[in-house]
């Protein structure tokens, strides 16, 4: 299956950083959502979900189409929640109707990760929207947050990552949260929610036990019960194959950053081919733009 970039008509860089800038501003006006999560998990949730459908040995999958909202895709237990991050970005597809659902998407959480003190994200549009369902993903391609760390990696495997990029890419639980009504997992409850750090790693080598209560499964910090970790993130530590990342980011923020910048990417892009020689964007933070 071949997706090939194909930007819109006489858009460029420019162009992007407005629609860039517009997300930015509705998430500022909005930092107080979801207990002061804000959008930024929602955001970067989204732009995961619509890329790690991809499966490299038959190149389906991946954000070009944006057949999320497609069935079988859009029956996927996985994507719970989604509408949330779909519909915070919509009016931005009817003021810049030229813009694919693909990019926005991915646009987005580029934004998202930006905006929330995290490193700069390279992206290129050309993205289309398909029409045709024959390839909208079947549901079961996103991973089971109940299972273990040889699940966790054959399924980067099948995207085509590595031990140390599926570490580096499973940082983003820095921001957000879980939300019983999407997948039955709870929490944080701490602080710190909507900042992208290292944070993740650190707390995951601290300790933890098993939550009691009548929901799945899931983590707690021993000194404050207030942090939570999904089973699948604690396999991280569990693996020896895993758990060198784990320390090697707990360590060193400026590391955990260039390698999340890189795989995450990636991950934006996988299945995609662009032109030789083709320059990704790196977009502007609004802080930046202020000077
Ligand atoms: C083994 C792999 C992974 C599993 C099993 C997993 C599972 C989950 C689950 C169950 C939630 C809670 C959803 C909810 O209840 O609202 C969640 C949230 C989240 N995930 Fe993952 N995830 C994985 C990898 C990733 C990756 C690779 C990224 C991004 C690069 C990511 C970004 C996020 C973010 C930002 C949230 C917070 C969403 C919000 O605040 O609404 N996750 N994840
Ligand atoms: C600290 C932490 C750990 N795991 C998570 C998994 C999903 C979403 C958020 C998480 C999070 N803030």
């Amino acid at each position: 299956v071949i997706k090939i970039a194909q930007v819109p008509e006489g858009k460029g860089f420019e162009d992007y950083q407005n629609v860039y800038n517009d997300i930015a501003a509705k998430i500022e006006d909005n930092l107080d959502f979801d207990g002061g999560a804000g959008y930024y998990g929602q955001l970067v949730r989204l732009s995961w979900h619509t890329s790690g459908t991809y499966t490299k040995s038959d190149n389906t999958g991946g954000s070009y189409g944006g057949t999320m909202i497609y069935s079988p895709e859009s029956f996927d237990g996985e994507n719970a929640g989604l509408a949330v991050g779909r519909d915070f970005l919509i009016e931005f597809k009817d003021k810049y109707p030229w813009i694919s659902r693909g990019d926005l998407w991915t646009l987005g959480g580029v934004v998202a990760v930006q905006e929330s003190g995290g490193p700069k994200i390279p992206w290129r549009p050309g993205r289309k929207d398909i029409y045709d369902r024959a390839t909208v993903p079947e549901p079961g391609k996103l991973p089971d947050a109940s299972k273990d760390g040889k699940y966790v990696r054959d399924l980067f495997k099948r995207m085509g990552f590595n031990d140390r990029e599926t570490v580096a890419l499973i940082g983003a639980h820095c921001l957000g949260k879980c939300h019983t009504y999407n997948s039955g997992y709870d929490g944080p409850w701490g602080p710190s929610f909507n900042m992208f750090t290292n944070d993740f790693y650190v707390r995951l080598l601290g300790g933890w036990h098993v939550k009691k209560w009548d929901g799945k499964k899931q983590y707690e910090d021993d000194e404050t019960n207030s942090f939570m970790m999904l089973p699948t993130d604690m396999a991280l530590k569990e693996e020896s194959y895993f758990i060198k990342y784990v320390k090697e980011y707990a360590k060193d923020q400026d590391l955990f950053f260039k390698d999340f910048s890189k795989a995450y990417s990636t991950l934006l892009e996988l299945g995609i081919s662009y032109p030789r020689g083709s320059k990704p964007f790196i977009f502007k933070t609004v802080d930046e733009q202020e000077e």
